[in-house]
C-alpha cells in the first residue's frame, strides 16, 4: 500500500482519535499485504445485494417514528468493557424485536473489542439495514466492509480530509452502499456538506474528553440544510433525550451504550422507538 494521507495537515485530530487512526492505517497496511486491493474488491462487487440503509430510516421518519439505527458494541475507550457476555445473534434479534430501524455494528478490535464476524452474525440473524461502524481510512476498508454484508459505511470528518472523504463516497457509492458521515463541529459540518450523502450524523461526544453532551446535536442540526438526513448519535439514554434530539431537528438516533447496558434489550430499544 502506498502510504496515503490520511490526516490533512490543518485538521486537529485529538490524541485518542489520533492513537486510533494511527493503529487503524498500520492494521489496513497488513490486511493489504494479505489481500490484495483487487481481491477485495472482487469480493465486494460479488457480495449479496446491500439493504437500504436510507430508505429505511426515511420511511420510519415519514410514518411518524422514530429512526432508531442501534449499535452493537461490546467495549470502548470511554465506556471500557460495556457488555459481557456478548452475543451478536441474539442482540440482533432484540432490536429488532424492539423496533429498531437500522443496526449499526462495531468491527474495529483494538478499541471497541469488535470484529466482521459479528456484523456478519448480526446481518443473518436479521432483514435490517447495517452500519459498518469503524475508521475508515482506505478504499480498500470500503471494499471489505461491503464483502462482510455491510450496508452503510461510516465517514468521520475529524479523521480525513476532504479528497479521502470523496473518495471513499464515491467507492460507497459504486458498490450501491448508503454513507454516514459524522460530524462534531461547525467547521465538519461545512466540510461535510460538500459530500453528496444525506446522512449526516452529529456526533455528541466530544473526541477530546470522550464525554457526551446532547448541546451539540443541539447546535450543529439545526444548520442541516432541510434536503438532508440527520442522525444525532452518541449519549442518547432516555425517552426525554429522545425527544430533545427531535426538537432539535433529529428524529433518527443512533445509540450504543444505554442499550447495551440492558438487560432486555428489546424493551429498552422499544422505549426510544416509542418516545415521540
Ligand atoms: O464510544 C467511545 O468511547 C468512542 C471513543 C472514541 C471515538 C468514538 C467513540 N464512539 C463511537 C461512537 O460514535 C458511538 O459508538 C456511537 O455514536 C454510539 O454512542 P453511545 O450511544 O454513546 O454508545
Amino acid at each position: 500500500m502506498n502510504a496515503p494521507q490520511i490526516i490533512a495537515p490543518d485538521l486537529d485530530v485529538p490524541d485518542t482519535l489520533a492513537r486510533i487512526l494511527a493503529d487503524k492505517y498500520e492494521e489496513v497496511r497488513e490486511r493489504i499485504a494479505a489481500t490484495p486491493l483487487s481481491d477485495m474488491e472482487r469480493q465486494a462487487r460479488n457480495a449479496p445485494k446491500p439493504r437500504d440503509f436510507v430508505t429505511a430510516l426515511c420511511h420510519a421518519v415519514g410514518e411518524g417514528r422514530v429512526g432508531l439505527i442501534a449499535e452493537i458494541k461490546r467495549a470502548s475507550p470511554s465506556g471500557g468493557l460495556i457488555r459481557d457476555p456478548f452475543e451478536p445473534v441474539a442482540l440482533a434479534e432484540a432490536y429488532c424485536a424492539g423496533g429498531a430501524t437500522c443496526l449499526s455494528v462495531l468491527t474495529d478490535a483494538p478499541y471497541f473489542q469488535g470484529s466482521p464476524e459479528h456484523l456478519k452474525a448480526a446481518r443473518a440473524a436479521c432483514d435490517l439495514p447495517i452500519l459498518r461502524k469503524d475508521f475508515m481510512v482506505h478504499p480498500w476498508q470500503v471494499f471489505e466492509a461491503r464483502a462482510m454484508g455491510a450496508d452503510c459505511i461510516l465517514l468521520i470528518m475529524a479523521a480525513i480530509t476532504d479528497a479521502v472523504a470523496e473518495e471513499l463516497e464515491d467507492i460507497a457509492r459504486s458498490l450501491d452502499m448508503a454513507v454516514l458521515v459524522e460530524v462534531h463541529e461547525r467547521k465538519e459540518l461545512d466540510r461535510a456538506l460538500g459530500l453528496e450523502t444525506r446522512l449526516v450524523g452529529v456526533n455528541n461526544r466530544n473526541l477530546r474528553t470522550l464525554k457526551t453532551d446532547l448541546a451539540t446535536a443541539e447546535e450543529l442540526v439545526p444548520l442541516i440544510p432541510a434536503d438532508r438526513i440527520p442522525v444525532a448519535e452518541s449519549g442518547i439514554r432516555t425517552p426525554e433525550d429522545v425527544r430533545r434530539m427531535a426538537a432539535a431537528g433529529s428524529r433518527c438516533i443512533l445509540v450504543g451504550e444505554h442499550l447495551m447496558r440492558q438487560a432486555d434489550v428489546a424493551k429498552a430499544a422499544n422505549d426510544l422507538v416509542h418516545a415521540l
